[in-house]
């Protein structure tokens, strides 16, 4: 059976609950050999990262040590490492380049990257190294053609089963729109700065992490 990784890149400032549900529903759908967590080094769309590197590592762990029961969870610190600005196509080539040209490699993402796919670098050459599995966030549906006109003609064009996602190499995507998680990083940092829990939103033990350390205080 061909190799297959499935890749959930990613800021995780912090990690959520959304999170953990995007990885582990696409496991279970596609039961990859591995799930590749990779934190962003320097994600250059966003104005900046407000936990230190090692915490937002140590987070990670924390978060799918859960998920790491049932499957098979690894963190791959190599954006973080690389030093530069983070695109995924750098990323992608070296993950093909470590696994050979047969193996199945997904990157996993949520609908609201979707629809701004055209907006990263060498965004058509990913499909090459890569397929795509997304997860609809809340308020997205396919129906309301909410993509920009380039990505949607790439999607219609590279549409794939599940089946082909995992047992060939690059170039499909899938879409889930089951995934209906109302959770972003961005909902957790102003609640915690409000001096609210967020326990809902994210895991106890990310959340100890948090306290803790005095993470997103203001
Ligand atoms: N609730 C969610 N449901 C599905 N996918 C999600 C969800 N939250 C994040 N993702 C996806 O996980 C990946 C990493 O997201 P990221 O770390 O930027 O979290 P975020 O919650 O979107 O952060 P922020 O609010 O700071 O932008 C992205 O592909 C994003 O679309
Ligand atoms: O390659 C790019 O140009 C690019 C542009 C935006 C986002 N990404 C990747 O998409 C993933 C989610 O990004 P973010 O900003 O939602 O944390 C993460 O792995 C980023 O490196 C990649």
């Amino acid at each position: 059976m061909t190799l297959c990784v499935a890749l959930l890149g990613g800021s995780f400032d912090p990690v959520h609950n959304g999170h953990v549900a995007l990885a582990t529903l696409f496991a279970t759908l596609l039961e990859p050999d591995q799930l590749r967590i990779l934190p962003a080094g320097s994600p250059w769309q966003k104005s900046g990262l407000q936990a230190r590197d090692a915490d937002r590592i140590a987070m990670l762990r924390l978060a799918f040590a859960g998920a790491a029961a049932t499957h098979p969870v690894t963190l791959d610190l190599q954006e973080i490492e690389r030093g530069t600005p983070t695109y995924t196509i750098d990323t992608l080539r070296s993950v093909r380049a470590e696994l050979g040209p047969d193996a199945s490699i997904v990157f996993l993402m949520g609908s609201d990257q979707l629809q701004q796919l055209d907006s990263w670098r060498e965004w058509r050459q990913l499909f090459e190294l890569a397929h795509i599995g997304v997860a609809a966030r809340p308020g997205f549906s396919m129906a309301d053609a909410a993509l920009p006109a380039a990505v949607a003609s790439e999607l219609t064009m590279r549409r794939g089963s599940l089946a082909q996602l995992r047992n060939t190499p690059s170039g499909r995507a899938y879409l889930a729109e089951t995934l209906d998680v109302d959770i972003s990083a961005t909902q957790i940092r102003a609640a915690l700065q409000r001096g609210e829990k967020a326990n809902s939103l994210i895991s106890p033990v990310v959340l100890d992490y948090i306290q803790q350390h005095n993470l997103y205080e203001i």
